[in-house]
């Protein structure tokens, strides 16, 4: 079955550096607490807001191993008053998890995007 899961992460400043080094760690822990490997990936989608463009999250991606999922990368919509500095991403994958032991990952200053999703992970 594939399933969707969330994450989100935000960085201080737009810096390929940072933007390297919080995709990764958003992207491991995604797989790391729903017990998956890359081979289970089917694709990924990351957002950025517009106030970051000194790296595509994707290429993080392939740098952990990434190589042969279909990756794209795309500019959030702009929303008055929304979170700075966020990159976000929809991944979808095999797996034998319910819709709610899928587990959902925001991390930093997205922490508190989503508690609705977080609560109904069991
Ligand atoms: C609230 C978020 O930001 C936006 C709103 C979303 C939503 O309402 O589901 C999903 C992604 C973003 O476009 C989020 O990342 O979850």
């Amino acid at each position: 079955m594939v399933r969707g899961i969330r994450g989100a992460t935000t960085v201080l400043h737009n810096d390929a550096g940072e933007i390297r080094e919080a995709t990764k760690e958003l992207l491991t822990k995604i797989l790391q607490d729903n017990k998956l490997s890359t081979e289970d990936l089917v694709s990924a989608i990351f957002t950025v807001t517009a106030d970051l463009n000194a790296d595509f999250p994707a290429s993080s991606a392939r740098e952990i191993g990434w190589q042969l999922v279909p990756l794209l990368c795309a500019t959030e919509i702009p929303v008055p008053g929304s979170l700075k500095r966020c990159i976000r991403v929809l991944i979808h994958a095999n797996t034998d998890c319910t819709q709610r032991e899928i587990k959902h990952i925001f991390l930093r200053e997205a922490a508190g995007l989503r508690k609705d999703l977080l609560e109904t992970c069991e």
